[in-house]
């Protein structure tokens, strides 16, 4: 058996970065920028008012000065004369400082009488007004890759950056196998349980990026899975959930293999997740998640999760590790990497749940965190650093 880090460099083999498209900007968010951006003019434009008040020249702003008002500008609207001696104008945020101008008293600092205004307060050596490319010039960038955030996006549209480059998001398959699966919302017949994996994995996947599309549960049959992996081409990795150990119903090897499948590696020194496999099928990367639910979404959080990252052109590494102390002592690990649904207290504190079986969604809901213990881990004590990963 090969340990986890063997495991994932073999499947960032598999995962090649994708090509870009491009997009509207308003469907850009949460897409990785593909290619480095450059801004297609300067933010501001033109030296801007930051306030409402009057614009003049600094050198006569004195207490008590008087100034004639000869004009208007407005955001969007600005003044087209100049500034004099002894002139003002007045003007409202996000106008254009008129030429002969540096300087915005604030209204409040004023006093107006018809055309004439007096500055009645101190108004301070603060000039209210944002210089010309002040925040962002002409080709200034925003570089790539990263994922664009909801700050990225109002930075790209003040740019004018209309349609933006962002890599194509990778397309996943996934397949439940198993003829005791039915999908939620359907009644299950005696001996049947819910499908849950195939749900819970969409959701990570596209919270990460991808498109993740849940295919028609395939049956523990030949025919049926092949069935299923026809459906499955084209995509860019196709997961199957169940029947990757060696029970006489558990196809998914045999049956990937005779469809030509070149398999990368079958088991993993890690608990949950010993039966996973994967290898290349169809043009298409392909991972045979073991059935337990937890098995599922802990395989997601530590394989497929980087293997997406990688596609998405975000780099090839694995996920970030942090540390806290136990809440509690634990016992000795046995000699595969295991990965403990854990809980951080408000007091960075971490609790490790009591039952570990691999079955227990409703324990993993309550997990914050998976304590990765390594092989042949010793027994810990209460207080001791462990690593762990967020979920
Ligand atoms: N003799 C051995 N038996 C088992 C071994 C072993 O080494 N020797 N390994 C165990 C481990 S570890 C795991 S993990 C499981 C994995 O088995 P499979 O990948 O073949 O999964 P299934 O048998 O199909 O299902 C296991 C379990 O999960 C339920 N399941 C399956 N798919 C879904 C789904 N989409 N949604 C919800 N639940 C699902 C299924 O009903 C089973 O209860 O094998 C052990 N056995
Ligand atoms: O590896 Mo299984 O995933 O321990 O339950």
């Amino acid at each position: 058996m090969i340990t986890v880090d063997e495991a994932r460099a073999l499947l960032f083999e598999l995962a090649a970065p994708l090509p870009a498209e491009e997009v509207p900007l308003a469907e850009a968010a949460g897409r990785v920028l593909a290619r480095t951006v450059t801004a297609r003019r300067d933010q501001p434009p033109f030296a801007a008012s930051s306030m409402d008040g009057y614009a003049l020249a600094s050198a006569e702003v004195e207490l008590h000065a008087m100034f004639k008002l000869i004009g208007e500008a407005a955001a969007g609207h600005g003044f087209a004369g100049r500034v004099g001696p002894g002139q003002a104008v007045r003007i409202f945020t996000g106008a254009p400082v008129p030429e002969g101008a540096d300087f915005v008293v604030i209204q409040e600092d004023v006093s107006r009488s018809g055309d004439l205004i007096t500055i009645a307060s101190d108004p301070g050596t603060k000039t209210n007004v944002r210089p010309a490319g002040g925040d962002f010039r002409a080709g200034d960038t925003v570089s790539a890759p990263r994922r664009l955030r909801p700050a990225d996006i109002a930075l790209l549209a003040a740019m004018n950056i209309g349609r933006v480059p962002v890599v194509r998001k990778p397309v996943v398959a996934l397949i439940s196998t198993g003829d005791e699966l039915v999908m939620p919302g359907n009644e299950p017949g005696p001996d049947q349980i819910i499908a849950s994996n195939t749900f819970g994995l969409k959701a990570m996947l596209e919270d990460l990026g991808a498109e993740a599309r849940i295919l028609p549960i395939a049956r523990d049959s030949a025919a049926s899975l092949t069935t299923a992996f026809g459906l499955a081409r084209g995509a860019d990795l196709v997961v199957t959930i169940g029947g990757a150990s060696v029970g006489d119903h558990d196809l998914v090897g045999q049956v990937a293999g005779e469809l030509g499948m070149e398999r990368a590696f079958y088991k993993v020194l890690m608990r949950p997740g010993k039966p996973l496999m994967a290898g290349r099928l169809n043009g298409s990367a392909m991972v045979g998640l073991p059935g337990n639910p937890v098995s599922a979404m802990v395989c997601g959080r530590i394989f497929l999760a980087p293997m997406l990252r990688a596609m998405l052109g975000l780099g090839a590494e694995a996920p970030r590790l942090e540390q806290a102390p136990l809440d509690d002592s634990l016992a000795a690990n046995g000699p595969r990497e295991h990965y403990m649904r854990a809980q951080i207290g408000t007091d960075g504190r971490i609790t490790v749940a009591a039952d570990q079986d691999s079955a227990l969604l409703s324990v993993l809901s309550q997990a914050s965190a998976l304590v990765r213990r390594p092989p042949d881990d010793p027994a810990r004590s209460a207080g001791e650093i462990v690593d762990y990963l967020t979920i």
